[in-house]
Protein backbone atom coordinates (compact mmCIF):
# COMPACT_ATOMS: atom_id res chain seq x y z
CA UNK A 1 0.00 0.00 0.00
CA UNK A 2 1.68 3.69 -1.15
CA UNK A 3 1.99 5.73 1.61
CA UNK A 4 -0.62 8.44 2.31
CA UNK A 5 0.35 12.29 2.05
CA UNK A 6 -1.95 15.09 3.69
CA UNK A 7 -1.06 18.80 2.80
CA UNK A 8 -2.42 21.76 4.46
CA UNK A 9 -1.68 24.75 2.55
CA UNK A 10 -2.76 28.43 3.59
CA UNK A 11 -5.01 28.26 0.82
CA UNK A 12 -6.02 25.85 -1.88
CA UNK A 13 -6.55 27.05 -5.53
CA UNK A 14 -8.06 24.06 -7.09
CA UNK A 15 -8.42 26.00 -10.52
CA UNK A 16 -11.62 24.36 -11.23
CA UNK A 17 -14.50 26.32 -10.24
CA UNK A 18 -11.84 29.51 -11.71
CA UNK A 19 -11.06 31.63 -8.86
CA UNK A 20 -12.14 29.21 -5.81
CA UNK A 21 -9.73 29.50 -3.09
CA UNK A 22 -10.17 27.09 0.15
CA UNK A 23 -8.67 27.68 3.47
CA UNK A 24 -8.21 25.51 5.88
CA UNK A 25 -8.32 22.73 3.45
CA UNK A 26 -5.99 19.29 3.06
CA UNK A 27 -5.05 17.99 -0.04
CA UNK A 28 -4.84 14.44 -0.01
CA UNK A 29 -2.62 11.91 -2.10
CA UNK A 30 -1.77 8.39 -2.04
CA UNK A 31 -0.02 7.20 -4.87
CA UNK A 32 -0.14 9.13 -7.95
CA UNK A 33 -3.84 10.24 -7.29
CA UNK A 34 -5.55 13.14 -5.25
CA UNK A 35 -8.03 11.28 -3.17
CA UNK A 36 -9.79 13.66 -1.53
CA UNK A 37 -9.70 17.60 -0.92
CA UNK A 38 -11.37 18.25 2.63
CA UNK A 39 -11.77 20.55 5.61
CA UNK A 40 -7.91 20.09 7.40
CA UNK A 41 -9.53 19.11 10.53
CA UNK A 42 -10.97 16.01 9.14
CA UNK A 43 -8.35 14.97 7.40
CA UNK A 44 -6.25 15.25 10.36
CA UNK A 45 -8.90 12.56 11.60
CA UNK A 46 -9.71 10.37 9.08
CA UNK A 47 -6.11 10.38 7.66
CA UNK A 48 -4.32 10.07 11.52
CA UNK A 49 -2.19 7.81 10.29
CA UNK A 50 -1.21 9.71 6.92
CA UNK A 51 2.43 12.25 6.46
CA UNK A 52 1.10 15.23 7.34
CA UNK A 53 2.69 18.30 5.95
CA UNK A 54 1.64 21.74 6.84
CA UNK A 55 2.37 24.67 4.04
CA UNK A 56 1.48 27.22 6.47
CA UNK A 57 1.68 30.65 4.15
CA UNK A 58 1.77 28.74 0.30
CA UNK A 59 -0.87 28.76 -2.00
CA UNK A 60 -1.06 24.61 -3.69
CA UNK A 61 -2.35 24.98 -7.03
CA UNK A 62 -2.33 22.35 -10.14
CA UNK A 63 0.82 22.07 -11.87
CA UNK A 64 1.63 24.31 -14.76
CA UNK A 65 1.02 22.82 -18.63
CA UNK A 66 4.21 23.93 -20.76
CA UNK A 67 2.05 23.94 -23.99
CA UNK A 68 4.70 24.62 -27.32
CA UNK A 69 8.61 24.17 -26.00
CA UNK A 70 11.68 22.49 -27.64
CA UNK A 71 13.44 21.43 -24.20
CA UNK A 72 16.36 20.78 -25.70
CA UNK A 73 16.71 24.37 -27.72
CA UNK A 74 17.99 25.40 -23.67
CA UNK A 75 21.36 24.70 -24.23
CA UNK A 76 20.92 27.37 -27.91
CA UNK A 77 20.33 29.85 -25.24
CA UNK A 78 21.52 33.50 -26.18
CA UNK A 79 23.28 31.70 -29.16
CA UNK A 80 21.28 34.12 -31.62
CA UNK A 81 18.94 37.07 -30.27
CA UNK A 82 17.27 40.33 -31.42
CA UNK A 83 16.26 38.48 -34.88
CA UNK A 84 13.31 37.90 -36.61
CA UNK A 85 12.01 33.99 -36.94
CA UNK A 86 13.02 33.42 -40.43
CA UNK A 87 17.04 35.02 -40.30
CA UNK A 88 17.00 33.40 -36.90
CA UNK A 89 15.86 29.84 -38.44
CA UNK A 90 17.69 30.28 -41.66
CA UNK A 91 21.01 31.47 -40.96
CA UNK A 92 21.55 31.17 -36.86
CA UNK A 93 19.58 28.18 -35.01
CA UNK A 94 19.16 25.61 -38.24
CA UNK A 95 22.95 26.16 -39.42
CA UNK A 96 23.56 25.25 -35.60
CA UNK A 97 21.26 22.05 -34.80
CA UNK A 98 22.50 20.56 -38.03
CA UNK A 99 26.27 20.77 -36.74
CA UNK A 100 25.55 19.95 -32.68
CA UNK A 101 21.92 18.36 -32.56
CA UNK A 102 22.37 14.76 -31.87
CA UNK A 103 20.98 12.22 -29.05
CA UNK A 104 23.61 13.30 -26.36
CA UNK A 105 22.76 16.82 -27.04
CA UNK A 106 18.92 16.45 -26.84
CA UNK A 107 19.07 14.16 -23.60
CA UNK A 108 21.23 17.03 -21.68
CA UNK A 109 19.46 20.20 -22.98
CA UNK A 110 15.91 18.48 -22.61
CA UNK A 111 17.17 17.71 -18.71
CA UNK A 112 18.55 20.95 -17.93
CA UNK A 113 15.55 22.67 -19.28
CA UNK A 114 13.19 20.18 -17.40
CA UNK A 115 14.83 20.93 -14.15
CA UNK A 116 14.33 25.05 -15.26
CA UNK A 117 10.89 24.26 -15.53
CA UNK A 118 10.37 22.01 -12.29
CA UNK A 119 12.13 24.82 -10.49
CA UNK A 120 9.50 27.20 -11.82
CA UNK A 121 6.02 25.06 -10.96
CA UNK A 122 5.70 23.34 -14.72
CA UNK A 123 4.82 19.65 -14.41
CA UNK A 124 4.23 18.96 -17.88
CA UNK A 125 5.51 20.04 -21.12
CA UNK A 126 4.35 19.63 -25.03
CA UNK A 127 7.40 19.14 -26.57
CA UNK A 128 8.61 19.22 -30.27
CA UNK A 129 11.76 18.70 -31.34
CA UNK A 130 14.33 15.73 -33.00
CA UNK A 131 15.99 12.39 -30.95
CA UNK A 132 12.47 11.52 -29.23
CA UNK A 133 13.98 8.93 -27.45
CA UNK A 134 16.36 11.32 -26.19
CA UNK A 135 13.40 13.53 -25.13
CA UNK A 136 11.40 10.71 -23.43
CA UNK A 137 14.60 9.36 -21.61
CA UNK A 138 14.86 13.06 -20.29
CA UNK A 139 11.34 12.97 -18.75
CA UNK A 140 11.58 9.54 -17.28
CA UNK A 141 14.95 11.44 -15.65
CA UNK A 142 13.30 14.31 -14.38
CA UNK A 143 9.95 12.77 -13.40
CA UNK A 144 8.04 15.12 -15.28
CA UNK A 145 5.01 14.57 -17.75
CA UNK A 146 5.83 14.92 -21.10
CA UNK A 147 4.59 14.74 -24.51
CA UNK A 148 7.10 14.13 -27.52
CA UNK A 149 6.44 15.73 -30.47
CA UNK A 150 7.90 14.21 -33.01
CA UNK A 151 8.83 16.75 -35.51
CA UNK A 152 8.67 16.18 -39.75
CA UNK A 153 9.72 18.46 -42.12
CA UNK A 154 10.54 17.83 -45.60
CA UNK A 155 14.42 18.14 -45.67
CA UNK A 156 16.80 16.58 -43.62
CA UNK A 157 18.38 18.51 -40.84
CA UNK A 158 20.88 15.80 -39.22
CA UNK A 159 18.01 14.07 -37.86
CA UNK A 160 16.16 13.13 -40.78
CA UNK A 161 16.35 12.69 -44.57
CA UNK A 162 12.62 13.67 -45.70
CA UNK A 163 9.00 13.68 -44.56
CA UNK A 164 8.51 9.80 -44.84
CA UNK A 165 11.87 9.57 -42.40
CA UNK A 166 11.00 11.39 -40.46
CA UNK A 167 7.60 9.86 -39.92
CA UNK A 168 9.47 6.42 -39.34
CA UNK A 169 11.37 7.37 -36.29
CA UNK A 170 8.61 8.98 -34.89
CA UNK A 171 6.55 5.69 -34.94
CA UNK A 172 9.98 3.92 -33.93
CA UNK A 173 9.92 5.81 -31.07
CA UNK A 174 6.54 6.01 -29.70
CA UNK A 175 6.92 1.98 -29.76
CA UNK A 176 9.80 2.01 -27.41
CA UNK A 177 7.66 3.59 -24.55
CA UNK A 178 4.22 2.53 -24.86
CA UNK A 179 2.73 2.00 -20.95
CA UNK A 180 5.08 4.47 -19.73
CA UNK A 181 2.97 6.58 -17.50
CA UNK A 182 4.98 9.74 -17.85
CA UNK A 183 5.51 9.65 -21.75
CA UNK A 184 3.65 9.96 -24.18
CA UNK A 185 3.62 11.04 -27.82
CA UNK A 186 2.20 13.81 -31.08
CA UNK A 187 2.91 14.30 -34.72
CA UNK A 188 4.38 17.46 -35.15
CA UNK A 189 4.73 18.73 -38.03
CA UNK A 190 7.01 21.88 -37.88
CA UNK A 191 4.84 24.49 -40.32
CA UNK A 192 2.88 25.01 -42.99
CA UNK A 193 6.06 26.38 -44.62
CA UNK A 194 8.02 23.11 -44.17
CA UNK A 195 5.43 20.64 -44.70
CA UNK A 196 3.49 19.69 -48.01
CA UNK A 197 0.02 18.69 -48.62
CA UNK A 198 0.41 14.72 -48.85
CA UNK A 199 2.70 14.85 -45.66
CA UNK A 200 0.08 16.61 -43.42
CA UNK A 201 -2.55 14.39 -45.44
CA UNK A 202 -0.41 11.25 -44.09
CA UNK A 203 0.18 12.94 -40.42
CA UNK A 204 -3.91 13.58 -40.29
CA UNK A 205 -4.66 9.72 -41.37
CA UNK A 206 -1.71 8.65 -39.00
CA UNK A 207 -2.78 10.82 -36.12
CA UNK A 208 -6.51 9.44 -35.97
CA UNK A 209 -5.68 5.58 -36.38
CA UNK A 210 -3.54 5.93 -33.70
CA UNK A 211 -5.46 8.60 -31.90
CA UNK A 212 -2.90 10.80 -31.17
CA UNK A 213 -2.36 14.90 -31.39
CA UNK A 214 -0.76 17.07 -33.98
CA UNK A 215 1.43 19.77 -32.82
CA UNK A 216 2.30 22.23 -35.47
CA UNK A 217 3.54 26.00 -35.92
CA UNK A 218 0.52 28.10 -37.55
CA UNK A 219 0.51 31.93 -38.40
CA UNK A 220 3.49 32.73 -36.18
CA UNK A 221 4.47 35.58 -38.52
CA UNK A 222 3.38 37.84 -41.40
CA UNK A 223 6.07 36.36 -43.99
CA UNK A 224 4.33 32.98 -42.99
CA UNK A 225 0.84 34.24 -44.40
CA UNK A 226 2.72 36.35 -47.60
CA UNK A 227 4.72 33.24 -48.47
CA UNK A 228 1.25 30.70 -48.70
CA UNK A 229 -0.35 33.43 -50.38
CA UNK A 230 2.19 33.58 -53.45
CA UNK A 231 2.48 29.48 -53.40
CA UNK A 232 -0.60 28.49 -52.61
CA UNK A 233 -3.10 31.21 -53.40
CA UNK A 234 -4.80 31.21 -49.72
CA UNK A 235 -3.51 31.91 -46.41
CA UNK A 236 -2.00 28.93 -44.22
CA UNK A 237 -5.34 28.50 -41.85
CA UNK A 238 -7.37 28.02 -45.14
CA UNK A 239 -4.90 25.74 -46.73
CA UNK A 240 -5.15 23.44 -43.64
CA UNK A 241 -8.59 23.41 -43.02
CA UNK A 242 -8.71 22.10 -46.63
CA UNK A 243 -6.83 19.96 -46.29
CA UNK A 244 -8.22 18.33 -42.68
CA UNK A 245 -6.04 19.60 -40.44
CA UNK A 246 -8.39 21.40 -38.23
CA UNK A 247 -9.74 19.86 -35.42
CA UNK A 248 -9.63 19.15 -31.60
CA UNK A 249 -6.59 17.16 -31.80
CA UNK A 250 -4.36 19.67 -33.03
CA UNK A 251 -2.20 22.06 -30.84
CA UNK A 252 -1.46 25.40 -33.12
CA UNK A 253 1.25 26.82 -31.44
CA UNK A 254 1.46 30.58 -31.54
CA UNK A 255 -1.48 32.04 -34.48
CA UNK A 256 -0.83 35.39 -33.81
CA UNK A 257 -2.20 36.87 -37.24
CA UNK A 258 -5.82 35.56 -37.53
CA UNK A 259 -8.74 37.95 -38.48
CA UNK A 260 -12.15 37.74 -37.56
CA UNK A 261 -12.86 34.96 -39.97
CA UNK A 262 -10.20 32.54 -38.84
CA UNK A 263 -10.70 32.58 -35.03
CA UNK A 264 -14.60 31.82 -36.05
CA UNK A 265 -13.03 28.93 -38.26
CA UNK A 266 -10.54 27.88 -35.08
CA UNK A 267 -13.40 27.79 -32.58
CA UNK A 268 -15.89 26.10 -35.04
CA UNK A 269 -13.11 23.25 -35.61
CA UNK A 270 -12.13 23.08 -31.80
CA UNK A 271 -8.58 23.53 -32.49
CA UNK A 272 -6.29 24.74 -29.53
CA UNK A 273 -3.88 27.56 -29.48
CA UNK A 274 -0.38 27.35 -27.66
CA UNK A 275 -0.09 30.87 -27.02
CA UNK A 276 3.59 31.86 -26.68
CA UNK A 277 4.18 35.75 -25.36
CA UNK A 278 7.57 36.06 -24.95
CA UNK A 279 9.02 34.43 -27.84
CA UNK A 280 6.40 36.25 -29.85
CA UNK A 281 7.31 39.37 -28.09
CA UNK A 282 11.19 39.01 -28.75
CA UNK A 283 10.81 37.46 -32.21
CA UNK A 284 9.28 40.64 -33.48
CA UNK A 285 6.24 38.20 -34.47
CA UNK A 286 3.67 40.40 -33.03
CA UNK A 287 0.31 40.15 -30.92
CA UNK A 288 -1.63 37.08 -30.42
CA UNK A 289 -5.78 38.32 -30.24
CA UNK A 290 -6.33 36.70 -27.19
CA UNK A 291 -9.02 38.21 -25.67
CA UNK A 292 -10.82 38.03 -29.56
CA UNK A 293 -9.70 33.69 -29.44
CA UNK A 294 -11.14 33.32 -26.24
CA UNK A 295 -14.53 35.40 -26.42
CA UNK A 296 -15.19 33.34 -29.59
CA UNK A 297 -14.77 29.89 -27.54
CA UNK A 298 -11.21 29.00 -28.22
CA UNK A 299 -8.86 27.20 -25.53
CA UNK A 300 -5.90 29.26 -25.26
CA UNK A 301 -3.05 27.14 -23.24
CA UNK A 302 0.28 29.19 -22.61
CA UNK A 303 3.91 28.01 -23.98
CA UNK A 304 7.19 29.62 -23.31
CA UNK A 305 8.28 27.96 -26.87
CA UNK A 306 12.26 27.19 -27.38
CA UNK A 307 14.99 28.89 -24.63
CA UNK A 308 16.57 29.94 -27.69
CA UNK A 309 13.48 32.45 -28.89
CA UNK A 310 12.07 33.37 -25.07
CA UNK A 311 15.28 32.85 -23.57
CA UNK A 312 13.87 31.68 -20.19
CA UNK A 313 11.11 29.10 -19.55
CA UNK A 314 9.29 30.40 -16.86
CA UNK A 315 5.85 29.80 -17.36
CA UNK A 316 5.25 31.99 -14.00
CA UNK A 317 6.66 34.94 -15.81
CA UNK A 318 4.67 33.58 -19.60
CA UNK A 319 1.16 33.68 -17.79
CA UNK A 320 1.57 37.21 -16.19
CA UNK A 321 2.78 38.41 -19.31
CA UNK A 322 -0.17 36.82 -21.09
CA UNK A 323 -2.85 38.41 -19.31
CA UNK A 324 -0.76 42.08 -19.13
CA UNK A 325 -0.57 41.53 -23.34
CA UNK A 326 -4.53 40.83 -23.48
CA UNK A 327 -5.42 43.54 -21.95
CA UNK A 328 -2.96 45.84 -24.13
CA UNK A 329 -4.04 44.58 -27.19
CA UNK A 330 -7.88 44.40 -26.94
CA UNK A 331 -7.60 47.51 -25.01
CA UNK A 332 -9.86 46.35 -21.95
CA UNK A 333 -8.67 45.73 -18.58
CA UNK A 334 -11.29 42.61 -18.48
CA UNK A 335 -9.49 40.82 -20.43
CA UNK A 336 -7.49 37.86 -19.22
CA UNK A 337 -8.15 38.15 -15.38
CA UNK A 338 -6.07 36.35 -12.68
CA UNK A 339 -7.97 33.62 -12.50
CA UNK A 340 -8.37 33.23 -16.25
CA UNK A 341 -4.50 33.63 -16.18
CA UNK A 342 -3.92 30.60 -14.09
CA UNK A 343 -6.83 28.80 -16.00
CA UNK A 344 -4.52 29.28 -19.75
CA UNK A 345 -1.74 27.87 -17.85
CA UNK A 346 -3.17 24.49 -15.98
CA UNK A 347 -6.18 23.27 -17.53
CA UNK A 348 -6.75 25.00 -20.81
CA UNK A 349 -3.28 23.60 -21.20
CA UNK A 350 -4.53 20.40 -20.14
CA UNK A 351 -7.65 20.51 -22.32
CA UNK A 352 -5.27 21.00 -25.36
CA UNK A 353 -3.33 17.82 -24.65
CA UNK A 354 -6.76 16.04 -24.65
CA UNK A 355 -5.06 14.93 -20.47
CA UNK A 356 -8.24 17.61 -18.32
CA UNK A 357 -9.93 14.52 -16.84
CA UNK A 358 -6.11 13.33 -15.50
CA UNK A 359 -4.47 16.67 -14.84
CA UNK A 360 -4.71 20.51 -14.91
CA UNK A 361 -6.99 21.00 -11.94
CA UNK A 362 -6.81 20.12 -7.68
CA UNK A 363 -9.85 17.28 -7.63
CA UNK A 364 -10.17 13.73 -5.89
CA UNK A 365 -9.43 11.47 -8.67
CA UNK A 366 -7.10 12.99 -10.47
CA UNK A 367 -3.19 12.74 -10.75
CA UNK A 368 -0.98 14.41 -8.17
CA UNK A 369 0.41 17.36 -10.64
CA UNK A 370 0.50 20.00 -7.94
CA UNK A 371 2.79 22.76 -7.03
CA UNK A 372 3.11 24.83 -3.80
CA UNK A 373 4.31 28.38 -4.02
CA UNK A 374 5.53 30.39 -0.74
CA UNK A 375 3.56 33.70 -0.52
CA UNK A 376 5.47 34.70 2.95
CA UNK A 377 7.94 37.47 1.51
CA UNK A 378 7.30 40.78 1.83
CA UNK A 379 6.77 40.85 -2.84
CA UNK A 380 3.64 38.78 -1.92
CA UNK A 381 2.24 41.77 1.11
CA UNK A 382 0.06 42.54 1.62
CA UNK A 383 -2.10 39.62 0.57
CA UNK A 384 -5.84 40.26 -0.43
CA UNK A 385 -6.12 37.90 -3.44
CA UNK A 386 -3.87 34.57 -3.21
CA UNK A 387 -4.53 34.53 -7.18
CA UNK A 388 -3.63 38.08 -7.90
CA UNK A 389 -0.38 37.60 -6.33
CA UNK A 390 0.54 34.56 -7.56
CA UNK A 391 -0.17 35.78 -11.28
CA UNK A 392 0.63 39.38 -11.12
CA UNK A 393 2.87 39.80 -8.07
CA UNK A 394 4.61 35.99 -8.06
CA UNK A 395 8.24 34.87 -9.18
CA UNK A 396 9.59 31.72 -9.78
CA UNK A 397 11.55 31.49 -7.28
CA UNK A 398 8.53 31.34 -5.03
CA UNK A 399 7.78 27.81 -5.60
CA UNK A 400 8.89 25.62 -2.98
CA UNK A 401 7.72 22.55 -3.55
CA UNK A 402 6.70 20.21 -7.13
CA UNK A 403 4.95 16.41 -6.77
CA UNK A 404 4.22 14.84 -10.61
CA UNK A 405 2.32 11.34 -10.55
CA UNK A 406 2.26 12.07 -7.02
CA UNK A 407 6.08 11.95 -6.53
CA UNK A 408 7.96 14.71 -5.02
CA UNK A 409 10.17 16.28 -7.87
CA UNK A 410 10.97 19.63 -6.38
CA UNK A 411 10.90 20.10 -2.15
CA UNK A 412 12.26 23.39 -0.46
CA UNK A 413 13.83 24.15 -3.66
CA UNK A 414 15.92 21.49 -3.77
CA UNK A 415 15.39 19.09 -7.54
CA UNK A 416 14.86 15.63 -6.13
CA UNK A 417 15.30 13.94 -9.25
CA UNK A 418 17.97 15.74 -11.40
CA UNK A 419 21.55 16.78 -9.90
CA UNK A 420 21.99 20.45 -10.56
CA UNK A 421 25.27 20.39 -10.74
CA UNK A 422 25.67 17.56 -13.66
CA UNK A 423 23.79 19.36 -15.39
CA UNK A 424 25.76 23.07 -15.10
CA UNK A 425 28.82 20.78 -16.08
CA UNK A 426 27.19 19.27 -19.42
CA UNK A 427 25.70 22.93 -20.04
CA UNK A 428 29.62 23.75 -19.84
CA UNK A 429 30.68 21.41 -22.14
CA UNK A 430 28.09 22.31 -25.00
CA UNK A 431 28.70 26.16 -24.32
CA UNK A 432 32.54 25.21 -25.54
CA UNK A 433 31.76 22.97 -28.38
CA UNK A 434 29.18 25.01 -30.18
CA UNK A 435 31.23 28.32 -29.23
CA UNK A 436 34.42 26.99 -31.11
CA UNK A 437 32.78 25.06 -33.68
C1 LIG B 1 9.91 20.86 -35.64
S1 LIG B 1 10.29 21.34 -34.04
C2 LIG B 1 11.90 21.77 -34.04
C3 LIG B 1 12.28 22.86 -34.98
O1 LIG B 1 11.54 24.05 -34.78
C4 LIG B 1 12.43 25.13 -34.67
N1 LIG B 1 11.82 26.22 -33.96
C5 LIG B 1 12.04 26.61 -32.71
N2 LIG B 1 11.26 27.67 -32.39
C6 LIG B 1 10.52 27.92 -33.49
C7 LIG B 1 9.53 28.87 -33.80
O2 LIG B 1 9.13 29.78 -32.93
N3 LIG B 1 8.97 28.83 -35.01
C8 LIG B 1 9.35 27.93 -35.92
N4 LIG B 1 10.31 27.01 -35.69
C9 LIG B 1 10.88 27.02 -34.49
C10 LIG B 1 13.62 24.50 -34.00
O3 LIG B 1 14.76 25.27 -34.15
C11 LIG B 1 13.71 23.16 -34.67
O4 LIG B 1 14.45 23.18 -35.83
ZN1 LIG C 1 8.18 26.76 -31.38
Amino acid sequence: MSTTLCLHPRWLIPVEPAGLVLENHALVMQGERIVAILPSSEARTRYANAEHHTLSEHALLPGLINLHAHSAMSLLRGLADDLALMDWLNNHIWPAEGKHVSDQFVFDGSVHAMAEMIRGGTTTVNDMYFHHEAVARAGISAGMRTVVGCSVLEFPTGYGINADDYIKKALHAREQFVGEPLVSFTLAPHAPYTVADETFRKIITLAEQLEIGIHCHIHETRDEIDASLKQYGVRPLERLRNLGLLGPNLVAAHVVHANDAEIALLARHGVHIAHNPASNLKLASGFARVAALQAAGVNVGIGTDGAASNNKLDLLADLRLAALLAKAESGNPQAVPAAKALEMATLAGARALGMDAHIGSLRAGKLADIIAVDLSGLDSQPLYDPISQLVYASSREQVSHVWINGRAVLADRELCTLNAGQIQARAHYWRERIATH
